[in-house]
């Protein structure tokens, strides 16, 4: 569980983030939105630690993320994962090299017991078959995946994914969805994903926190946005007339 308690965070004289207090909890993909620019990246970066909050709290399972000394910060960072928008992956080495980066760079596993790690974390994203092959001869989805299993290599406690799904066609985003999900579940991880990607928030979207330039407008989960009175959430979720008519088709049947 990560809990954020009223983060402030300001470039200048721009107010970026306001008083924005949310918990993130273990076992959910907890999802950011929000329309672009509205802080979705700096809140993200303010968690793991890329940018300094001018105010606030971030503890991680009740850690004080922002007072801790620097040897506790590295320690912490190796519980953490990360899934950046492009899958950034090292062109230069192969798959199976890729997902073992991090276990050449931070453990202690002799060299086939990391071999074995990042074949395990490779057949977990059903990809044990390219391990020989390089970035360049994937697909896109099939590169996200890789980026999943390099992730999770060194079972990391807290997941933190900054738009999975760009680039993707919206099929292989739900298989993207759908392994970051259960894969949460399966480790019970505190899983954050930013997003603008709408099927994410109404497919997996179990704990939403929606920010409005810069402040907390809605928090809730998916089943909740179909009932919620909110304009501006309902404004940005159900922008498109299909949405639009889901959400009354959804809210019909709760009457
Ligand atoms: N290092 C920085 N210096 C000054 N302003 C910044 C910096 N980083 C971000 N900002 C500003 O903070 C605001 C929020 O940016 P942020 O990248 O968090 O938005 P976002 O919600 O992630 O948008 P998107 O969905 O387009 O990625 C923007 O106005 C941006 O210009």
């Amino acid at each position: 569980m990560i809990e954020i308690k009223s983060i402030y965070k300001s470039f200048e004289d721009k107010n970026v983030l306001e008083d924005i207090s949310f918990t993130f909890e273990n076992g959910k993909t907890n999802l950011i939105i929000g329309q672009s620019g509205s802080g979705k990246t700096v809140l993200m970066k303010c968690l793991v630690g890329l940018l300094a909050p001018n105010k606030g709290e971030v503890l991680y399972d009740g850690r004080n993320f922002l007072t801790m000394d620097k040897k506790e910060k590295k320690s912490l960072r190796r519980e953490m994962g990360m899934i950046f928008q492009s899958a950034a992956l090292f062109d230069s080495l192969t798959v199976l090299e890729n997902v073992m980066f991090p276990l050449d760079m931070f453990s202690n596993k002799n060299y086939n017991e990391r071999v074995k790690r990042a074949q395990f974390c490779l057949d977990r994203v059903n990809l044990l078959d390219a391990q020989k092959k390089y970035p360049g001869e994937i697909s896109g989805g099939m590169q996200k995946r890789v980026a999943i299993a390099r992730a999770i290599a060194l079972q990391p406690q807290y997941l933190f994914c900054d738009e999975p799904n760009s680039g993707l066609d919206p099929k292989t985003s739900l298989v993207i969805d759908e392994l970051v999900h259960d894969i949460t579940t399966e480790y019970n991880m505190t899983t954050i994903i930013n997003t603008h990607d709408m099927n994410s928030v109404l497919g997996i979207g179990d704990s939403i926190l929606y920010i409005y330039q810069g402040h907390k407008e809605w928090e809730g989960n998916k089943d909740q946005v179909f009932s919620a009175t909110n304009e501006r959430l309902n404004n940005f979720i159900f922008a498109s007339d299909l949405l639009r008519k889901v959400k009354t088709e959804e809210a019909s049947k709760v009457k």
